[in-house]
């Protein structure tokens, strides 16, 4: 079987593996490992991403008292983690496969010596035929260090791990151009990168094990396919979705995001994913506010900073923000903030942002 992508990352939603009492469904994460398998024999990598950890965790555990969210969801995850992976694990050695947990957080993302880490991990896993299989570590990720969900996860792995594609699997065929109970609804099958609006589309519910919804699938999915990789929305549930999918010429209904045609560097598609984890802002004049978004490629130089806010390292995210106080960027910061506020104003020194790592709005 030829199929259309050689490295893809795949993220299974928690309620493509939950029935509906909420109990790990472990026929449809059998048939999910067949179908990676099948892939994976066939020479592409895979990067899984898989939630789940919290819903296998629930039946596992019968806590002595209510539970707290924060405590319930740490409680279940610790559990239910290492259910699911022990289940990954014998399910791909029935192939023959070996896959590993790579377990992370928000943080990891934020500084470019643990993202270097976590592709390096993986890379290396990929290099021996070793399936990744991805989750957030929910025990020590709680309120606003958790990611919104794993769509945004399986998003900043694909373009970290510089995939073809990315397949988001849900419970529903794709994104509906309305309600999808209205039997008038179809199954938006090409959206054209950033361009189009879809909250118009888009119902703020969720599925009942889901945590970010069908609006951050679509908010990621556009951001993801202007980096340059396709984007895929499919139905986890359906029998062998992903060959049917993936292979050459494929006309199972689903939605795809066409990627844009730029190619971008991978430190600038990280910075450009890092927005939320920005340590500090550096402020600017208005000339030197014109040189970086002009059509030279420029660095960020102390002699135009006129402030810096927060505390943060070398190598660390910072916003960049004009005189009007609009944010312009974000970059990855030459200096620690300390040093950096001592050199204000100064000439002929290394940049505080270089080029490289600028990433303009
Ligand atoms: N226009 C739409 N098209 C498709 N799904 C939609 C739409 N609007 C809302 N949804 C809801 O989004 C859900 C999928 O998002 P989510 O619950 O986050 O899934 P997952 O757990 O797979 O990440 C669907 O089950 C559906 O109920
Ligand atoms: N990390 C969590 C999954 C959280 C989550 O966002 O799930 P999903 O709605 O499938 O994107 C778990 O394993 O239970």
């Amino acid at each position: 079987m030829a199929y259309q992508f050689t490295r893809i990352a795949v993220k299974i939603g928690s309620n493509v593996l939950t029935r509906k009492d909420g109990s790990l469904d472990v026929t449809r994460m059998s048939a999910l490992v067949d179908q990676v398998a099948e892939l994976h024999q066939h020479g592409v990598e895979v990067v899984l991403i898989s939630s789940g950890a919290v819903a296998s965790g629930r039946s596992e555990v019968k806590p002595g008292r209510k539970l707290d969210p924060v405590s319930a969801r740490q409680l279940y995850s610790a559990v239910g983690q290492a259910k699911l992976i022990n289940r990954y694990f014998e399910l791909f050695r029935e192939h023959k496969i070996a896959c590993g947990q790579v377990l992370t957080t928000k943080e990891n993302f934020g500084s470019r010596t643990h993202y270097l880490n976590q592709k390096h991990c993986m890379e290396v896993m990929l290099e021996n035929n070793v399936i990744p299989i991805v989750n957030e570590n929910d025990t020590i990720s709680v309120t606003e260090l958790m990611f919104t969900d794993n769509d945004e996860l399986s998003g900043l792995i694909a373009t970290m791990m510089g995939m073809d594609a990315l397949i988001i699997l849900s419970n529903i065929d794709g994104i509906y151009n309305g309600n999808p109970s209205d039997p008038a609804a179809t199954v938006i099958r090409e959206i054209d990168g950033g361009k189009q609006d879809l909250s118009e589309y888009v119902q703020t519910s969720k599925s009942s094990f889901g945590r970010g919804g069908m609006l951050t699938k679509c908010s990621i999915a556009q951001k993801v396919a202007d980096e340059g990789i396709t984007v895929i929305i499919g139905n986890g549930k359906k029998e062998n979705i992903l060959p049917r999918l993936l292979v050459k010429g494929s006309t199972e209904v689903c939605t795809r995001f066409i990627p844009a045609a730029k190619p971008v560097s991978s430190v600038k598609k990280w910075i450009a994913h890092s927005e939320g984890f920005a340590k500090g802002e550096i402020h600017i004049n208005k000339g030197t506010e014109e040189a970086l978004t002009g059509p030279r490629a420029t660095s960020l130089l102390l002699v135009g900073v006129t402030a810096i806010i927060g505390e943060f390292e070398k190598n660390d995210i910072v916003k960049i923000v004009g005189e009007d106080g609009i944010q312009i960027g974000v970059g990855c910061a030459g200096y620690d903030s300390r040093e950096a506020v001592t050199l204000i104003g100064q000439r002929d020194i290394k940049p505080l942002v270089h080029y490289d790592y600028l990433y303009l709005d």
